[in-house]
């Protein structure tokens, strides 16, 4: 795929991609279950206190072709998996009626942050550190972080 064609995917499906490999509340729909049912393998018991682990749904190889990798172009022929709790393979906002209400707030301001940063200054990786081996291990918690700080150098473009 020529590299216009990987940039046109990254715009229009931009904001599924920012959110599988790296979705910032791992673990979400957390929900007590009202009475018994089966789920997969599972029995689960009335009240029970269930956890949906967003971060693995999104990394699964039974859903996702060659999960651990970044192929923004993915979602060009999957293109109607959307990231606002329709898809259960793709929930970083979670899902159903207590799905995060802020979805469309934090999509804006998030864009609109991001171009602002890229827009006003050019960024470079200090220390030789290139693009492409940069490590995006992360932390866990809550919300998911970055393990080792992300070190840049930045230019103001005017
Ligand atoms: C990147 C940004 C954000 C992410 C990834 C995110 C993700 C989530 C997730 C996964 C949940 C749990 C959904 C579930 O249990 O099914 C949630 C709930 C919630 N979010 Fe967000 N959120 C973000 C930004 C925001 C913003 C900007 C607001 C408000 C302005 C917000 C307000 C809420 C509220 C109030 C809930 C609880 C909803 C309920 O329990 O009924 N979130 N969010």
């Amino acid at each position: 795929m020529g590299n216009d064609r990987v940039i046109k995917a990254s715009y229009y499906h931009g904001k599924n991609y920012k959110k599988r490999l790296h979705p910032p509340v791992p673990f979400s729909g957390f929900r007590e279950s009202s009475g018994d049912a089966i789920i997969g393998e599972y029995n689960i018991t009335p009240r029970a206190l269930n956890i949906v682990n967003a971060w693995a749904i999104q990394r699964d190889p039974k859903l996702w072709d060659d999960p651990e990798n970044f192929h923004p172009e993915r979602f060009l022929n999957n293109s109607n998996v959307v990231f606002k709790g329709q898809h259960f393979q793709l929930i970083p906002f979670g899902a159903g009626r207590r799905g995060c209400p802020g979805v469309s707030l934090a999509i804006i301001t998030i864009e609109l942050a991001l171009a602002s940063l890229i827009y006003e200054f050019n960024w470079k990786l200090s220390n030789g550190v290139k693009g492409e081996t940069l490590d995006v291990e992360e932390t866990w918690g809550i919300t998911v972080g970055r393990k080792y700080p992300l070190i840049v150098i930045a230019t103001p473009t005017i």
